[in-house]
Order: C-alpha cells, then sequence, then structure tokens
C-alpha cells in the first residue's frame, strides 16, 4: 500500500507548518513536518520572499497557482496583503500570457472541464465535486473565445475563470471554497493550438449553432439545478453568443456577463467621476465607441441607459451615439452588420459630405466631436496622436477611456494621451499604469477594469440572495465605485485605487444588495445590511477547526 493521503495534500485544510504539535498527532501528521511551528504571518513572510525571487511575472504566477493547490489560505493572504502589486500577477495582464503557455505549463487544475462532445458528462462533472445544494455561491465559466484582447485560446482560456475567481476572494472576500471555475470546451478555432502537440482540449473546430445552443443551455439548466443559489458568472465569450446568451437567459437565471454588464458598469464609475470634472450631463454626451464588440456595445447600452435616465428621448439618445469598427463608422447601410451594432447604425446619409467618402475614427471624431471616446478593439496604438488631438480639439475636457486589455492591446498609454491632449483629457484604462507627470501636475490614472467592480457586485448579489441581476444593480454598483473619489484635485484619479479593494468592494456590495431589494430580487433579508455584508466576507485565517472528537483547534 502506499502511504496514506493526509490533510497536508488537501489545500482547504492544510495549514503546513502552522499545525501545531497537537493538531499534527490528532490529523495523523506526526514526523511529516519540521519542528518549527510557524504562524501564518511566518509563512507568509517566507513565501513572498520565494515569490520576489521568481525571475519574470509568468513565473510568479505559476509559483502563486502552486501555493494555490497546496494551502489556500496562504495564497489568499499573501494576495491579500500585496494586492496591488499582485492584481497584475494573478490577472491581467499577467494571465493573458499564462492563458498563452497553458497546456504547455500545465500542472494540474482546480477547474471543472465540460466537454461539447461529451453532454451526458455534464452532471457527474459537477457531482465530482461533492458539493450540495447549499455549497456554492458563485460559477465563473468562460468558452474562451475572445479572451481578453487576445482572441480564441480553447481550454487554455481556462484560467480566465480561475483568475476571476483569485480576485472575488481577494478584493471582496466570496469564500473561496464556494466557487466553482468551469471551461466550456466547445473545440477552437486557434490553427497554432490545434496543430501543438501540447494542446490538452478538444481538438477540432468551435461548434456552434444548434448543438452549441443546446449545450448552454444544459450547462445553464444543470448548474442551476445542481447550484440553485449561485450566480453564473459569463466571461469571454465571443460577441453574439456573450450577448444572445446574456439576453436570452437574464429572467430565468442568475446571471451575470462580465464584459458586457461589469465593463459597463465600471465605464459608467469613470463617467459618473469624470461629469463631476467637466459638469456635463449625460443627455448631452456625445459616445464613440471604437471596437463594437462584447464589450464596446455592452457600455453604449449602459451610458444610453443613462441618458434615458436624464431626460433624453430614445431618438435623442440613439443620436447620441457613434460606433466605428474594422469598416469604419457604422451606418444603416452596410450588409451583414451583426445585431448588436444595428441598433447604434448611423443613417448612411450622415457621411454623404465626409470628405472623400472617408469614414475613419479621426475622420469621424473630427465631424462628430465626441465628449467620450471609448476603446474596446484590441486594436493597439489606434488612439495616435492625430486622434488624441482632434479628439482634444474637439471638446475642452474629454473623456478617453482606452480600455483594450491586455497592455500589449490597450489603444494609447496615458503617458503619451496626457501630453498629446495637454493634459485635458481625462482617463481611466483597463491595466494599471503609472501615474503620468506633466506641466507641473501629476496625473493618477484610475484603472477601469471590471474588476473593481465585479467582486462587490457578486458580494451583493450573494449577500441579498438576488434572483437576477438587474439593471439597478449595475447602476448602484457604479454610482458605489464613483462615490469613494474625490476628483476635485488635478490630476486625480477617475476611480479608487486597486489597494482599497476590499473596502471599496464592500462599499458596492451594500448599494447592490441595497438595490437588489429595492427591485424586489432580493431573497434574503437582513436586519443590518452593512453587517451582513462584512460578515459574508472571507478572510484568510487559519480558523478554529473541529476535530474528530468534537474539540476545536486554535491557531
Ligand atoms: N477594461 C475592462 O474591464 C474590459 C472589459 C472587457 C473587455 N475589455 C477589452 O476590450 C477589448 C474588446 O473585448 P471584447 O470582449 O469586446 O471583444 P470583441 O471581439 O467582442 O470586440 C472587439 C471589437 O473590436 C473590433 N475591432 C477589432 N480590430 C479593430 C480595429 N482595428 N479597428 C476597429 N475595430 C476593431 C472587432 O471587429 C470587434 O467588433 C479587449 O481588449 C478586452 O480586453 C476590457
Ligand atoms: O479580464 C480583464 O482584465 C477585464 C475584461 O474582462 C477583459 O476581458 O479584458
Ligand atoms: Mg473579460
Amino acid at each position: 500500500m502506499p502511504p496514506k493521503i493526509t490533510v497536508l495534500q488537501d489545500r482547504f485544510r492544510n495549514r503546513g507548518t502552522a499545525f501545531t504539535l497537537a493538531q499534527r498527532a490528532e490529523l495523523g501528521i506526526t514526523g511529516r513536518l519540521p519542528a518549527a511551528v510557524e504562524t501564518l504571518d511566518e509563512q507568509a513572510a517566507r513565501a513572498y520572499a520565494q515569490l520576489r525571487r521568481q525571475p519574470s511575472d509568468l513565473q510568479k504566477y505559476i509559483f502563486l497557482n502552486e501555493v494555490h493547490n497546496r494551502n489556500q489560505v496562504l495564497y489568499f493572504k499573501l494576495l491579500t496583503d500585496h494586492l496591488e502589486e499582485l492584481l497584475p500577477v494573478v490577472y491581467d495582464p499577467t494571465v493573458g500570457d499564462a492563458i498563452e503557455q497553458w497546456s504547455t505549463d500545465y500542472r494540474d487544475s482546480r477547474a471543472v472541464y465540460l466537454s461539447i462532445d461529451r453532454p451526458a458528462d455534464v452532471k457527474a462533472s459537477f457531482e465530482s465535486l461533492g458539493l450540495g445544494p447549499d455549497d456554492v455561491d458563485l460559477v465563473v465559466v468562460s468558452d474562451a473565445q475572445e479572451i481578453l484582447g487576445i482572441g480564441d485560446w480553447g481550454v487554455n482560456g481556462t484560467d480566465i475563470s480561475i483568475g476571476k475567481l483569485a480576485v472575488y476572494t481577494a478584493a471582496a472576500g466570496i469564500d473561496p471554497g464556494r466557487v466553482v471555475a468551469v471551461n466550456l470546451d466547445v473545440g477552437t478555432d486557434n490553427e497554432k493550438l490545434l496543430n501543438s502537440p501540447m494542446y490538452l482540449g478538444n481538438r477540432h473546430a468551435r461548434v456552434d449553432g444548434k448543438r452549441y445552443d443546446e449545450f448552454i443551455a444544459l450547462f445553464l439548466k444543470t448548474a442551476s439545478e445542481m447550484f440553485p443559489h449561485a450566480l453564473l458568472h459569463f466571461e469571454d465569450f465571443g460577441p453574439s453568443n456573450a450577448r444572445r446568451i446574456l439576453v436570452g437567459n437574464a429572467k430565468k437565471y442568475r446571471i451575470f456577463n462580465d464584459d458586457m454588464q461589469g465593463t459597463g458598469a465600471i465605464a459608467m464609475a469613470s463617467v459618473f467621476s469624470a461629469l463631476k470634472v467637466t459638469g456635463g450631463r449625460w443627455s448631452e454626451q456625445r459616445l464613440l465607441v471604437f471596437g463594437a464588440g462584447t464589450a464596446g456595445t455592452g457600455i453604449a447600452d449602459q451610458i444610453y441607459a443613462a441618458m434615458l435616465r436624464d431626460g433624453a428621448t430614445p431618438a435623442e439618445a440613439e443620436n447620441n451615439v457613434w460606433l466605428v469598427d474594422v469598416n469604419g463608422l457604422v451606418t444603416d447601410d452596410m450588409p451583414g452588420l451583426p445585431d448588436y451594432q444595428q441598433v447604434y447604425a448611423r443613417p448612411a446619409s450622415e457621411v454623404h459630405g465626409w470628405a472623400h467618402g472617408r469614414t475613419d475614427l479621426l475622420t469621424t471624431i473630427e465631424h462628430v466631436k465626441p465628449t467620450i471616446l471609448l476603446g474596446t478593439s484590441t486594436a493597439a496604438g489606434a488612439f495616435t496622436e492625430d486622434v488624441v488631438k482632434a479628439l482634444a480639439g474637439g471638446v475642452e475636457r474629454p473623456i478617453l477611456l482606452p480600455l483594450s486589455n491586455p497592455t500589449s492591446r490597450i489603444e494609447v498609454l496615458p503617458s503619451d494621451a496626457v501630453p498629446w491632449s495637454e493634459g485635458r483629457a481625462l482617463i481611466a484604462v483597463g491595466i494599471p499604469v503609472e501615474p503620468v507627470e506633466y506641466d507641473g501636475v501629476t496625473y493618477t490614472i484610475g484603472q477601469a477594469n471590471n474588476a473593481l467592480l465585479y467582486p462587490g457586485l457578486g458580494l451583493g448579489t450573494i449577500v441579498s440572495g438576488a434572483r437576477h441581476v438587474t439593471d439597478n444593480m449595475l447602476l448602484a454598483a457604479a454610482e458605489a465605485v464613483a462615490g469613494q473619489v474625490d476628483v476635485s484635485k488635478p490630476g486625480a484619479s477617475l476611480l479608487p485605487p486597486v489597494a482599497n479593494l476590499r473596502a471599496s468592494s464592500a462599499t458596492v456590495a451594500l448599494a447592490v444588495a441595497e438595490a437588489a431589494a429595492a427591485d424586489g430580487v432580493a431573497t434574503k433579508a437582513h436586519d443590518n445590511l452593512v453587517q451582513a455584508v462584512q460578515d459574508a466576507m472571507w478572510s484568510p485565517v487559519y480558523a478554529d477547526e473541529v476535530l474528530s472528537d468534537g474539540r476545536k483547534t486554535h491557531s
């Protein structure tokens, strides 16, 4: 017989050298650890020093993943204590590199893999977790068709679900023992992966159409039947699937699309803050979306709704939105426009007078003079000096949101956009960037990444037991994020700092839970919601553990 599996192989319960001698005896691991009995802080200090010795962010990512697989409390202790430093390692932008290397670097994984070729296995795959109907708060699922701005990565995209979950716990205290990461393996159209001997996913092209829809329906039904309280978070699906799945199921299931709704709400938060500076009204904004896919049109929808709330008629609000995609300004005479672009297609007559029939980004900016320029195109560097200067030539304080991730895809870096706009553009970006010094002012650039929003949104949804994620919950989250910043100083950030993410998420969660109650979708009532949010937040500590004889251990 091989030696027995012990608590040391159980990442949920393992404390490694923090087990006391009594606990080691009780748990049957006497002699399996060196003599020292350490505190969590001492363990974390060693692990952090080891982390710092890793030669690259990708190596740090792999190191942290291994800590996670060994000892979950230690992993989240590191992440929580060094959130600002480590968020870019476990999440964007390093998670993009990790995904590209995933099959090559594969060791093991904490996810559930559901294959379109084996739909009969979906239930058994969830059952393998051994979790009951009350044991799961959150499922993050991706089919990896549009990972960040790096495209289709098939089963390699599993780590976007893992990364999003790490942020949920570090930023909002979602209990990591009550979450599930899912990869929907529907094949991949990424030739490089299909031809790589290392590739670990289904080796065929993406399945779409009826079979795809049936597979999604099976996932939704099975996950929500088995885990009826769980929020189902959709991440990095292709644009038409993302929208179709959300629109078709938002009233039926507790689902949330991060790229559409989370990104929409964090962009809203950025604009809320920016409008405090400009004094402008929502109904007067002219929005130009560059890259009208999942995120771009998801944001447009929320800004459109804000214009209506501010008194604009639907016709007036539609008239304030322009989409520019690969073929230039989206106009209603373009054949084969996807449905999500049709809503905002401009009348073809609008461009008739435009010189040389050009409808590119620069020309459109010159004609439209947008107050908000949004980048969700994945087209790195597309906001050139000419573009930014034209934008800043059109209005005094333009709002500039180049949101494409990861860093290699961003439309313009603030270090360029600040001087090109003479410090007048109000900027937020999707990735972490250093402040920019210009003309004696320090410009702190907020990170308009949905990571500032979805953890609190998820926590508020869980605490309130909301049956659905409503528009008012998203709006409340956006307002709660914006409410945390003081934009009165020149160069102030439009968004709260990542270092405060845990406190910020609690504030967002409270606002979301209140909105859920007001909308009549909350299923849990709390006497004191502030306390309920605090109580729901898991912390990385070695909690008391009940031993076999009913005694409790203390760390
Ligand atoms: N900051 C955030 O929180 C956040 C959230 C979601 C997505 N994003 C980023 O937004 C980008 C887009 O993501 P998505 O999920 O919407 O992808 P998507 O594929 O759904 O949309 C991208 C759109 O850009 C268009 N496009 C591509 N190249 C272009 C070019 N050269 N000029 C004009 N348009 C072009 C595509 O045709 C498509 O319509 C990604 O980089 C992603 O990382 C950021
Ligand atoms: O994952 C991120 O960093 C944000 C967003 O969901 C994206 O797809 O880029
Ligand atoms: Mg995403």
